[in-house]
């Protein structure tokens, strides 16, 4: 247990108790213990003036393990509650009659804050990392943190970082009053030493965070503060309370005192930590960290190649917001298109982007005018030979996409990577007419590319490792989640979201209103209901996916009748103002009363007959039937291996589809009714409304073994 720290006692007096728990120095009951022993001993001992906590290796420690979070079971008597927070970190760090300094380098997240927020003095370098980032597991700063941060960094700011997990870097916390002096990291510990000493000398004052009250607003200010912070998470989250729990014993602090509010916040972590919602948002956490496990890939260790130079190739919507994309991370673009007109136009519609970030306020004119000079307009391939990487989004034509790749191997240069956006065709067609299969993948970025963070890399059993490395670091670098499958004619993880669309349209053709349909999905979690995507991603591109899906998967896929009617009518969605809603001049939704004619117009050529029974439905009912296809298909993606584990569509569902990450992804979320429980409905839907709900062999398969639809690692034969 003693290894967890360790303790230095210099000949000035001071002592330095180090974190070493690498490779983050995460926290444990057995680093608290030893943390706990190690500064015990130092306060008896007389040669000891002052103690500086610091971490091994660059990193002061970034918190708790989560694993330990998430459903432990069993009841806490309040004294082992009240141990680390009160005991440990209250009576002995904070309460000590030798002043104690943290020396802060590297992450200090979570726990690992708490215990600098109960040293006398915090020192950090300029680039540390610093968060109370529990709320994103579900759970609430259980080591003081809740009563410690307001009073050091004031009431709104505190709120700031702790409802979002904000996290700021060592420059930040000085100006906000969270670290009290910056350091180099080499002078970090001596600078730490020189605080401690001058504590201990009363040269410099022995703050008691917990006890300070200069940053806190008055009663009445505080309350009005946290009514309003209950407010937004409220409409923000509604269908979770550990955001409403925190607030709770912030304010306790406030009206009955910081010791008082302790009690609370340890029973509540306690009773929090065995929530669903912190199962499911561990899980989340977790299972974003295994994307970028890929068999056969990640053990190598490869280092990404440098991507500077990227042409783009295209004329449409999608290339120029690829390009926009690229040029904001300062990529240098090759923007290259057929035709000279087009490639103005194309231009202009990369600038209007870029002008929209700045009235956004995401961007400033000087970054503007740096994104315009990266970006270059060609309408051959003479400026390819130097490109790094080439991203083909022309339209869907296969013959043109095999005379763009077999005229790339001309001109690029023997590292470039060749890869498509396409949806529609697998990559041995695409490539067919090149001699250099290991090089071509395809990256596809998904409609509203700018705003959705999800981003798919495939591949097929050609594409070298390397190109795989490179690509994954081109993701995160775009500040992508990037997951990565396996090539397959048409859509891969495309068609779980694709579905989730049909199914609301076949529900409204089938008589449920679209505005109950979206408030439905809306109150359930999902970030926007399915007939705000549909309008949003636009009816002509909406359509156009449609297709590309009902063709490779003709036999279970729903065939919507209702676009093309609207589309017929003029409407074709938020870009006209003019879709599912009416929007205004500021693109504010409202609900179209003409919008119910069409509908019946659709009803009558599609599923009448099944109307009656349909408009009855709850609005949980409603939920599963447009839920449930998106996992039957979830389901297909996983038992053919087309993705490596069942997380990564948890991490795609959320990232890509909107999916509440309190419910722990699509697949996750299943596991609370079980496989039979799914089976039972898509059968029965399927005998009722057709073969687009018929269940998976895999949802029958695990359904009769009565086993989870995630649990799959096993079984699943990945092809990576
Ligand atoms: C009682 C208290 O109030 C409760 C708490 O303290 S809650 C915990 C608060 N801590 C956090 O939120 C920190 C979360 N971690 C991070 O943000 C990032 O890991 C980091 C910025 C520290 C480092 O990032 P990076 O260098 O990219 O490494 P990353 O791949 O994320 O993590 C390295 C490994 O540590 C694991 N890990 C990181 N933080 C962890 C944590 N808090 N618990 C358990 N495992 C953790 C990762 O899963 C990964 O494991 P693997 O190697 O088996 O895949």
């Amino acid at each position: 247990m003693q290894d967890k720290t360790a303790v230095e006692v210099g000949a000035d007096g001071v002592a330095i108790v180090t974190i070493n728990n690498p490779p983050l120095n995460l926290l444990s009951i057995d680093v608290m213990l030893s943390l706990k022993e190690n500064i015990e001993g130092a306060l008896s001992r007389d040669d000891v003036k002052a103690i500086v906590i610091t971490g091994t290796k660059g990193k002061f420690s970034a918190g708790f393990d989560v694993t330990a979070f998430g459903g432990r079971q069993g009841k806490k008597t309040k004294r082992e509650l009240g141990f680390m927070s009160i005991q440990f970190v209250t009576d002995t760090l904070e309460a000590a009659r030798k002043p104690l300094v943290a020396a802060v380098e590297g992450p200090a997240f979570g726990g690992g804050l708490e215990i600098a927020l109960a040293c006398h003095a915090r020192i950090s370098t300029s680039s540390a990392q610093l968060g109370l980032t529990e709320l994103q597991y579900g759970i609430l700063p259980g080591l003081g943190g809740t009563q410690r941060l307001p009073r050091l960094v004031g009431l709104p700011k505190a709120l700031e970082m702790i409802l979002m997990s904000k996290r700021v870097d060592g420059r930040e916390a000085q100006i906000i009053s969270l670290v009290d002096a910056i350091a180099p990291a080499d002078k970090l510990l001596g600078v730490a030493h020189h605080w401690a000493l001058d504590i201990f000398e009363r040269r410099i004052p022995w703050v008691i965070s917990l006890y300070k009250t200069d940053k806190l607003e008055s009663l009445e200010e505080a309350r009005a503060i946290l009514k309003s912070a209950r407010r937004e998470v409220q409409r923000q989250n509604p269908n979770v309370v550990h955001p409403l729990v925190c607030i709770d014993v912030i304010e306790k602090g406030i009206v009955s005192g910081p010791r008082n509010a302790l009690w609370r916040e340890a029973e509540a972590l306690e009773e929090l930590r065995q929530s669903s919602t912190c199962r499911s948002l561990v899980h989340i956490f977790f299972a974003q960290r295994q994307i970028f496990k890929i068999p056969g890939i990640s053990k190598v260790k490869l280092m990404p190649r440098k991507i500077s130079k990227v042409a783009v190739i295209g004329g449409g919507l999608m290339s120029s917001e690829i390009a926009t994309m690229l040029v904001l991370r300062n990529y240098q673009v090759v923007l290259k298109h057929k035709n000279k007109t087009h490639l103005l136009d194309e231009i202009s519609r990369i600038k209007g982007n870029l002008q929209n970030n700045v009235k956004n306020g995401k961007a400033d004119q000087l970054c503007l005018e740096k994104s315009v000079s990266l970006l270059k307009g060609v309408v051959d391939y003479d400026n390819f030979n130097d490109v790094d990487l080439v991203i083909e989004a022309e339209s869907e034509d296969l013959s043109l996409k095999q005379e763009i790749f077999a005229n790339l191997e001309k001109f690029c240069p023997q590292h470039c990577i060749f890869s498509s956006n396409s949806s529609k065709f697998s990559l041995k067609l695409i490539g067919e007419r090149t001699k250099c299969p290991n090089r071509i993948a395809r990256i596809h970025f998904f409609c509203l590319s700018h705003v959705i963070p999800l981003m798919e890399i495939v591949r097929t059993e050609n594409t070298l490792p390397q190109v795989v490395v490179d690509l994954i670091d081109l993701g995160r670098k775009m500040r992508k989640t990037p997951i990565v499958v396996i090539d397959r004619q048409g859509y891969t993880v495309n068609s779980m979201f694709v579905a989730y669309l049909h199914a609301a349209i076949l529900l409204t053709e089938g008589g449920v209103d679209v505005y109950q349909i979206d408030q439905a999905l809306k109150s359930f979690g999902m970030q926007l209901g399915p007939f705000r995507i549909i309008d949003i991603v636009g009816f002509q591109a909406f359509a156009e996916n449609s297709k590309i899906l009902v063709e490779s998967l003709p036999d279970r896929s729903y065939k919507p009748k209702l676009i093309s009617i609207l589309q017929q009518e003029g409407h074709e969605g938020e870009c006209n103002g003019k879709g599912f809603y009416k929007y205004d001049h500021c693109s504010k939704a409202s609900q179209d009363p003409e919008l119910r004619k069409y509908i019946e117009k659709a009803r009558n050529i599609s599923i009448a007959t099944i109307a009656s029974k349909l408009i009855k439905l709850s609005d949980a009912e409603i939920v599963e039937m447009i839920l449930f296809p998106a996992l039957n298909e979830a389901c297909r993606i996983i038992s053919e291996g087309i993705v490596i584990r069942s997380s990564d569509l948890d991490v795609a569902s959320v990232f890509g589809m909107g999916f509440p990450s309190y419910r722990g992804g699509i697949v996750y979320w299943s596991n609370s009714f079980g496989s039979d429980y799914v089976y039972s409905k898509l059968e029965r839907w399927a005998k009722e409304y057709g073969d687009f709900f018929t269940p998976c062999d895999y949802i029958v398969e695990r359904s009769t073994k009565r086993i989870s639809l995630a649990n799959e690692i096993k079984r699943a034969k990945s092809q990576l």
